[in-house]
């Protein structure tokens, strides 16, 4: 279990408030003159404060020390800004997010100190906070919020499920595909541009909530649909609008019209649970299957949405820049359209098809690899340990309890130390010969699904799930990036050298999963 460490009559309650304040007082009383007695009492709690913090953080930086011998480690270098606190390195945070190529301000900071280093903003490591914390409205205690002994109870009563005759239910993805294949179909016909990312978010939405609650919020069907804006307004929410609850409560509209649709399926689902524990029926979607396991109501809900959460946006985001990478690289979607007609000659692909189109499976693996939609992640340490050093003769780095370590997908998979001098190119051979090997030596070189005991539990109903409706795409049409007037690049990325700039036609952006910023927008012609 996770240590708990707040409780506002905690020991630094005592050094820092009541005790000073007590000093204070007595002092104020003592004073012949209230006024005087004011101006010293407040200057004298100052100097107890700072002194007490000084007192302290030498007291633990002491501690760290002791604890880092003990484990033979060294610190991990920090990050020197130049203004105090690390100040700049937090604005250069917030700058690079608004104005640089996803990921370039970290990378830089990697040549620099090495691939580990700690940012120290603010004199402190970043003490973290649970996951659940920051979502704790929209997600509850599900899977992906919950640690743990009580994880591993979400994980094992999930896990059954993602089963492969569950995670091929190709009936569900034709529906939606064939959706998506209509509102394509229109705007090829009136030689209009469409925002596939768009298209996509709602596709692997109504594809989802299909097959977890056995109903379709079939937002491709609604142009104005509210589920999917709702959806798409708490998932951005994020961490920081709690700040700004005290004036307005901005999950309020959206969980409303979130709560309208699930609740409905919810209760009827409900009422009609008893038929569920019947061993011999056949649970058709998860909902079934997390009531059939007695589950209570309120827990149902929550892990169906920690699952949707967990499934849409990073299908979405998958679809979108497979699709993008084909239009970059036109040679490259001839030889996945190639291999496509000659195996399916047209039909709709099973299950078996799919496992036979490797060139196709090659172009996924590269997009993720260049591409993955969860580009950065956060752990946390729930005890001191050593982590091995990066730079293989020097040892291990210490990594003190209860921080934050933030590790980026993105950047590992396209480190040229580890993916070779063509680390940037997106090249599908390299899944085929030679290269591929890498991520059989070394589990974390390749991790768009994460890796260890938390490891994505949908990553093959994904793979199918993109492959399938790419397969589709790809069998009806051809695509031609279209520029959007209003979302050029930035001017200087033509003549960068460094990462992946200078290739580009959209501008990747992490949000809690990798969009392209205004888009991914396309022409289709009908083959
Ligand atoms: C291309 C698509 C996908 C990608 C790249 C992806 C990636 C990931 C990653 C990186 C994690 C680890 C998150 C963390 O612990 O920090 C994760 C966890 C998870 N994913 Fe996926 N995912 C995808 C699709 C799906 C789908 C379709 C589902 C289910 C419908 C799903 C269900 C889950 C669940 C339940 C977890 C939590 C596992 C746990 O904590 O034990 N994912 N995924």
């Amino acid at each position: 279990m996770l240590k708990s460490t707040t409780g506002w009559l905690n020991s630094t309650t005592w050094r820092y408030i009541f005790t000073p304040v007590f000093l204070i007082s007595a002092l104020h009383y003592a004073s012949p003159s209230p006024s005087r007695g004011l101006i010293v009492s407040g200057l004298t709690y100052l100097l107890i404060v700072i002194i007490i913090a000084v007192w302290d953080s030498r007291d633990a930086q002491q501690k760290l020390a002791e604890d880092a011998q003990r484990l033979g480690a060294v610190p991990i270098p920090k990050v020197k800004g130049r203004l105090p606190g690390n100040l700049d390195i937090l604005f250069a945070l917030v700058r690079g997010d608004r104005d640089d190529y996803c990921g370039e301000v970290f990378r830089r900071w990697s040549e620099e100190y090495g691939p580990t280093y700690n940012m120290n903003i603010l004199w402190a490591d970043q003490k973290s906070r649970k996951f659940n914390e920051m979502f704790r409205e929209f997600l509850g205690d599900g899977i992906f919020t919950v640690d743990g002994d009580a994880w591993k109870l979400h994980r094992n009563l999930a896990r059954p499920f993602f089963v492969k005759d569950r995670i091929s239910d190709f009936d569900c993805f034709e529906r939606h595909s064939s959706n998506l294949l209509r509102l394509v179909s229109d705007k090829a016909e009136s030689k209009g541009d469409i925002d596939m990312q768009d298209l996509f978010a709602r596709f692997s939405l109504d594809s989802t909530t299909d097959f977890l609650f056995g109903h379709s919020t079939n937002s491709l069907l609604d142009q104005y649909s509210q589920f999917s804006a709702a959806f798409k307004a708490m998932t951005h929410l994020g961490s920081t609008w709690r700040w700004f609850e005290i004036f307005e409560n901005k999950s309020r509209e959206p969980m409303k019209i979130i709560n309208s649709f699930v609740d409905p399926i919810l209760t009827r689902a409900v009422q009609e649970r008893s038929v569920l524990l019947d061993k011999n029926v056949e649970h058709e979607n998860f909902l079934q299957h997390l009531l059939a396991a007695d589950l209570d109501t309120e827990l149902v809900r929550d892990e169906l949405l920690n699952i949707l959460l967990a499934g849409q946006d990073t299908t979405a985001s998958l679809l979108t820049f497979t699709i993008y990478c084909l239009t970059l690289y036109p040679y490259i979607a001839v030889k996945v359209r190639e291999e496509i007609d000659s195996q399916l000659h047209g039909r709709p692909p099973t299950v078996e098809d799919i496992k036979e189109l490797k060139y196709l499976r090659s172009c996924m693996n590269e997009t993720l690899r260049l591409f993955p939609p969860v580009p950065f992640n956060i752990r946390r340490s729930i005890q001191s340990c050593a982590l091995p050093s990066p730079l293989s003769k020097t040892k291990p780095l210490y990594m003190p309890a209860g921080r934050s370590i933030s590790y980026s997908p993105l950047l590992i998979q396209r480190r040229h130390d580890i993916w070779g001098s063509n680390a940037l190119q997106y090249d599908p051979n390299r899944w085929l010969v030679g290269d591929a090997k890498v991520h059989v030596t070394n589990p974390f070189a390749f991790l768009p699904f994460n890796g260890g005991p938390r490891m994505c539990i949908g990553q093959q109903m994904a793979l199918n799930e993109v492959s399938y409706l790419t397969i589709r795409l790809l069998q009806e049409y051809t695509f031609e990036f279209a520029p959007r007037q209003g979302s050029a690049l930035p001017p200087s990325w033509k003549a960068s050298d460094i990462g992946r700039e200078n290739v580009e036609k959209i501008w990747p952006v992490a949000s809690l999963t990798l969009m392209a910023k205004n888009g991914v927008w396309v022409r289709a012609k009908r083959r």
